[in-house]
């Protein structure tokens, strides 16, 4: 599976700090630790000794301690040395910890090993990298309650209620001429739903934990000049776009990504769309269009003076957007109390902030950080589409048992239960395990 090399990293970040670390995973990290180290070390035992080089010369002081496999983070043989948390120092302790035979970590190799042993399936490996990135406390909530295992639990049980169905099915299929014990037509009708169901829910608790871990893409889309620049300065804080009472200023999409009570929101600002326009607007429009597609959230921005000018041409646009949240812009210039307007509309103003925190508040329940406390998990975008493929073959086995095509019925709940298996890698492809590892952290 993976080869025995013994690997070693610095675990700390970069730069300066008080205690730095080095770790070694493999088969010959106690006798490195042993030579480097000066002593035999005993395991889960601090050990207080000098780091030698080869000359006998002290690279540093500090803490050793040595994991006996299979009781480490890696499930192999694992060293941690505390040293001073200089990067010199760590650079020079790593570089002869390579000098005694490991080899440099490739970066999330450690918790690599740590699937491959079993210490880890691959989403709760996934929730430690999303733990160390987490950038609010919201965020590590969600990821730790991934890595014990809260994600894993819901997806296994679906997995094995799944199988119990397969099984019947399968069976019903090899033995039909003799007597033997298999659920009826009914029951496993009944089963699918229920299983059905179950993964609808959890479907659910997944995306609020994709947008949880990677932000809400939220587009904001209008009418020229109704306003969606300047509420993009206004969320942000600051000039970031160009605002002017011309139509069509804005061109270019404009990327610019804020924190709104526990929300990361990627805003995107687009080009006016309306008919017409030269061959730059509509270059603009395209592109607000495309960006569209992408969304998680359409932020429809519209004149409060005259909500309805233009706003069949965004409807269209926005239609694709599973979220839409209606903002009508330039509420200061109202008169008298407004009307007609969508379910939900929010008032503001760009220009004065009135409103915003309303906004915020909308932001933060769409996302559903709101529920964040409330058991919560992050998930990845790669675990969402696996379950939705897994959702997807498993109407393609109810509308088959209906139509009593059982060979047809098994195959696609064999696909849903592979798709099922890709989140915790316990049927898993080669290639996946590369992917995911590849954006983790050296040292974890
Ligand atoms: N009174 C008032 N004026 C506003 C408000 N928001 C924007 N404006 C003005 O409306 C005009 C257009 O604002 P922009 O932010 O450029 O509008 P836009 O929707 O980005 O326009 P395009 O990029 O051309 O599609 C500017 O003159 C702004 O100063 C507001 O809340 N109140
Ligand atoms: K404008
Ligand atoms: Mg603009």
């Amino acid at each position: 599976m993976h080869d025995r090399d013994t690997i070693a990293a610095i675990a700390t970040a970069a730069g300066a700090g008080g205690v730095g670390i080095v770790r070694l995973s493999g088969p010959q990290a106690a006798a490195i630790a042993r030579t480097l180290c000066g002593r035999l070390l005993r395991p889960r035992h601090a050990h207080h000794v000098r780091f030698a080089d080869a000359d006998g010369s002290t690279i540093d002081d500090g803490i050793a301690l040595y994991f006996a496999a299979p009781a480490s983070y890696t499930g192999e043989d694992v060293v941690e040395l505390q040293a001073h948390g200089s990067p010199a120092v760590l650079q020079w302790l790593l570089a002869r910890c390579v000098a005694l035979g490991a080899r440099h970590a490739r970066p999330g190799e450690f918790s690599e090993r740590a699937f491959l042993e079993g210490r880890l399936d691959l989403a709760q490996a996934e929730a430690v990298a999303d733990l160390i990135a987490a950038s609010d406390l919201r965020a590590a909530r969600a990821a730790r309650r991934a890595l014990d295992g809260e994600f894993s639990t819901r997806v296994d049980a679906l997995a094995d209620a799944l199988l119990n169905v397969r099984i019947h099915v399968e069976a019903t299929i090899d033995f039909s001429d003799e007597p033997i014990d298999t659920l009826g037509g009914a029951q496993l009708r009944a089963g699918l739903d229920a299983l059905a169901g179950d993964l609808h829910a959890l479907q659910g608790a997944a995306e609020r934990g994709r947008r949880l871990r990677d932000g809400l893409h939220a587009v904001i889309v209008g009418p020229p000049n109704a306003g969606k620049s300047s509420l993009l300065n206004a969320l942000a804080g600051s000039d970031r776009a160009i605002v002017t009472d011309v139509a069509g200023t804005t061109r270019d999409l404009l990327h610019e990504t804020v924190r709104i009570g526990g929300v990361e929101l990627k805003l995107v600002d687009t080009a006016g769309l309306r008919e017409g326009g030269d061959a730059i607007e509509r270059e603009g429009m395209r592109r607000a269009r495309a960006e569209l597609e992408r969304a998680d959230l359409a932020i429809v921005v519209l004149d409060a003076r005259a909500p309805a000018a233009g706003k069949a041409a965004v409807d269209a646009a926005v239609a694709c957007v599973p979220q839409r949240l209606w903002v009508h812009n330039k509420a200061d210039l109202l008169g008298a109390a407004p009307t007609g307007a969508e379910p939900d509309t929010v008032f503001v103003s760009a220009l004065t902030g009135n409103g915003l925190q309303t906004l915020h508040a909308r932001f933060t329940a769409l996302a559903g950080a709101a529920d964040a406390d409330e058991g919560a998990f992050t998930a990845r975008a790669r675990h969402v589409d696996a379950l939705r493929r897994a959702a997807e073959a498993l109407a393609d086995a109810r509308a088959q048992l209906d139509h009593e095509l059982l060979d047809l019925c098994a195959e696609s709940l064999r696909q849903a239960h592979e798709a099922l298996g890709e989140i915790t890698g316990r049927v898993r492809a080669d290639d996946l395990l590369g992917y995911i590892f590849s954006s983790f952290c050296i040292g974890k």
